[in-house]
């Protein structure tokens, strides 16, 4: 099991109290799978999704990410998972306005030391993969909103991740342009064996995700299968 969640609670000071945002939650995510995570505003979607990432160290239970359980390890072990293990898609793709797309996913490479060249290769690689390969060169007021995104996605899966974190990727998007992106996220969790959870509030894109399940009130039902 490439993600395993397991009894975790997460709560928040509240005044004098703690709102417990996520109550006891457990969830498997197999490599190769997309798990949909849906949820009024409020209920805990990105509570789990910061929980998973190993950006937010929950009160109990256990995060277990290919095979390496989180607990104890310290901050830097942390960062370091992260860099090699997880790819994170956030809402807004806070591309650096000065970088060409290649550059974008350059960048990460470059942050883990990696040979440049190796790097261009893989950046074009993956740029092809998200359908942008003839726009490479563009800066991102040169881009959609759509393409934008598709290069926020190829960015994470520059250090080729195991464990992909994507959170409400069309929410800036159309109903067209929003469905592409989840039918290019589920095609890449596929071909790349990624164990992919993905949060949203709209459920409408989702035809072709291989599990869809309900957080409410900090609580997880269990998952469904929609194939
Ligand atoms: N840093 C924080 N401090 C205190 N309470 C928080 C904090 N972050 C989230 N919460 C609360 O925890 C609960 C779950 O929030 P969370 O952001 O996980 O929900 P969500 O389903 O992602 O919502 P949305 O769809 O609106 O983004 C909410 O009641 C929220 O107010």
């Amino acid at each position: 099991m490439s993600l395993s969640l397991t009894d975790i609670t997460l709560t928040y000071p509240d005044g004098d109290t703690r709102l417990t945002a996520l109550d006891q939650v457990s969830l498997e995510v197999p490599r190769g799978t997309l798990t949909a995570v849906v949820g009024p505003s409020g209920s805990g979607k990105s509570s789990l999704l910061a929980v998973a990432a190993t950006l937010i160290t929950p009160d109990s239970g256990s995060v277990t990410i290919d095979g390496q359980t989180t607990t104890g390890l310290s901050r830097g072990e942390l960062a370091e998972l992260r860099r090699h293990r997880i790819g994170i898609v956030f809402q807004q793709p806070n591309l650096l306005p000065s970088l060409t797309a290649a550059e974008q996913l350059q960048v990460m490479a470059h942050i883990d030391g990696r040979q440049p060249r190796a790097a261009q290769t893989r950046a074009r690689e993956l740029l092809d993969a998200v359908g942008l390969a003839d726009q490479a060169g563009r800066r991102p007021h040169q881009l959609s909103g759509g393409q934008r995104q598709r290069v926020n996605i190829a960015r994470a899966l520059m250090n080729d991740p195991t464990l992909l974190v994507v959170d409400e990727p069309t929410s800036a998007l159309d109903h067209e342009r929003g469905a592409a992106v989840i039918d290019l996220i589920t095609r890449l969790t596929h071909e790349r064996a990624t164990a992919t959870v993905l949060v949203t509030h709209d459920r409408t894109h989702l035809t072709a995700v291989d599990r869809i399940t309900e957080v409410h009130d900090g609580r997880l039902r269990p998952p469904t299968t929609t194939r």
